[in-house]
């Protein structure tokens, strides 16, 4: 049985097409055809209108770091709850867990540098970003157009790239089975070679947001 606010291997395979990735260093998955073109146009809309340049809580010190444009889409947008109702459907997690879905623009050039998505627990900033919520749980991202060159996602430490399509989904578990944050879940945006990418990102917590 799945604990509510979590996601499991299981439970993802139990859901038509998904595919994970054979490895045993992390949990990742992949879903091609995730969601509809016609939604994929629609969200990448939602960014171009929303958009500024990327944050992230520490960048140690490298403002290149995350180069591409980032933005927090609304939740009454019909299109941003299209995307909210599929994603339950996938995984099962509670709305209240996740945090606002985010939406990504990368040119030419752009990037976001090798990272993990959780928090380090040892960090100065841990308590800022995580007291309420706890830490990072899930990670779902959608690809919203296929890009003429670069842009792949790569999982350095597993050897596996995951190149750009409209409508594809890629999920991992953030964390080990004992629920401690794995570090074999770094993974690099590399850059856009050729075109414009755009993704929406969808982060999962511990604990519900109040
Ligand atoms: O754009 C990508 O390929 C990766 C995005 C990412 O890692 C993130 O938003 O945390
Ligand atoms: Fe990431």
């Amino acid at each position: 049985m799945k604990r509510q606010g979590e996601s499991s291997a299981a439970h993802l395979l139990a859901q038509t097409r998904v595919q994970r990735v054979p490895t045993d260093k992390l949990e990742l998955f992949q879903l091609r055809g995730f969601i509809a073109p016609e939604l994929c146009a629609a969200l990448i809309a939602l960014i171009e209108t929303d958009r500024r340049p990327s944050t992230i809580a520490d960048d140690i010190g490298d403002r290149y770091f995350r180069t591409s444009e980032t933005c927090d889409l609304a939740p009454d947008q019909p299109a941003v709850r299209a995307l909210e109702q599929r994603l339950l459907a996938l995984s099962g997690i509670d709305p209240a867990y996740g945090e606002p879905v985010q939406g990504q623009r990368y040119d030419v050039g752009q990037e976001f540098k090798p990272h993990c998505d959780w928090f380090n627990p040892d960090g100065q900033d841990y308590d800022k970003y995580c007291a309420v919520a706890g830490q990072r749980t899930w990670t779902f991202m959608v690809y919203l157009n296929d890009v003429d060159a670069g842009g792949a996602t790569r999982f350095k430490t597993i050897g596996k790239s995951f190149a750009p399509e409209t409508g594809k989904l890629v999920c991992w578990n953030n964390r080990r089975p004992d629920l401690s944050p794995n570090p074999n879940t770094l993974h690099h945006g590399m850059k856009v070679r050729k075109g414009r990418k755009y993704v929406i990102t969808k982060w999962y917590r511990e604990r519900p947001h109040i």
